[in-house]
């Protein structure tokens, strides 16, 4: 299927809305990107790119990092990973306090902040350099040199008092082994990573493609572990709007609050778009607009 029509057709039609929604403003840093972007690329199982739009601008990919995060931690951990963070749908904001004393500090999954930050814990302990696995890693599966955005990395350290919060939180818990500040540091550098969605769309592959790395085929993930992480972003991926995702575009999907989301078709291809306005839930308004019209275009879904 020639993808190309798709992809430039739903950048011309959302060509009027730029600029709808609202930047993240809680990091400095983010605030000043200009809301009047979009991107749009796709990668096929069989390594076929497509794009359109913004595709090549570099962007902050916030808790788009959490589907990498996680896969090293599965890695590294396997089954024992699962006792220090659950499998449910939060149904709460991102950056919500409220369930975790209810639930004795045992996040409710791994990409809500608290869920990724008991992860950034486990790397923390399992890597010998957790900032550079996660660099290394993400720059194997795209092909090319990704960097952390320093200027982010530092803004949202001067103003991440939430995730502080639940760092401490969750350590008051003994849910975090380790100090809270390497854990922290993990966390916000891998928050603040530049790519941009051609890049992303390749390094995702590997969610379509039964665990196998996109581009040199060896196993990063087993299947199994592919299809529980596919699973997870369908019901968590994008917080309290997982229900609305999953009703509307119906993939798995990971936003961050830089305007990036990933999607995954699995077995066929995976997506990434970028628009840096957000809705009231933290995902970006156009990014979710395209995803719609893209399944609504090509019919193509998991349902
Ligand atoms: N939803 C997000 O992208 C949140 C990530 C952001 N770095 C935070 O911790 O608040």
């Amino acid at each position: 299927m020639d993808f190309q029509p798709v992809l430039d057709d739903i950048v011309s039609t959302l060509k009027p809305e730029l600029g709808a929604g609202k930047v993240a403003s809680y990091i400095p840093a983010l605030a000043r990107v200009s809301p009047h972007q979009l991107g749009i690329a796709l990668r096929t199982r069989e390594g076929a790119e497509y794009c359109a739009g913004d595709a090549t601008t570099l962007f902050s990919i916030q808790s788009v990092s959490k589907v990498f995060s996680l896969t090293l931690a599965m890695r590294n951990l396997g089954e024992v990973l699962w006792q220090r963070m659950g499998r449910e749908p939060s149904g709460n904001p991102f950056n919500s306090l409220v369930q975790l004393e209810a639930e004795h500090g045992v996040p409710r999954n791994p990409f809500i902040n608290a869920g990724a930050i008991a992860v950034a814990d486990r790397l923390v302990s399992t890597c010998g350099d957790g900032r550079a696995e996660i660099l290394a890693l993400l720059s194997s599966l795209c092909g090319e040199a990704v960097a952390f955005d320093e200027e982010v990395a530092a803004s949202e350290a001067a103003t991440g008092f939430r995730n502080i919060a639940l760092a401490n939180f969750m350590k008051g818990f003994g849910n975090i082994d380790n100090d809270v500040a390497p854990v922290l540091d993990l966390y916000f550098h891998q928050c603040s990573v530049a790519m941009n969605c051609v890049q992303l769309a390749r390094a995702i592959g590997y969610l379509c493609n039964d665990g196998a790395h996109p581009l040199d085929g060896s196993a990063l993930v087993s299947d199994r572990q592919a299809r529980r992480i596919n699973s997870l972003m369908l019901t968590c991926g994008t917080y309290d709007a997982a229900g609305e995702f999953a009703f509307r575009i119906g993939l798995p999907c990971k936003s961050g609050v830089g305007g990036g989301i990933v999607a995954v078709l699995p077995d066929t291809l995976s997506l990434c778009v970028w628009s840096p306005g957000l809705d009231e839930t933290g995902n970006s308004l156009l990014g979710m607009k395209a995803l719609e019209m893209f399944v609504a275009r090509t019919g193509l879904s998991v349902f």
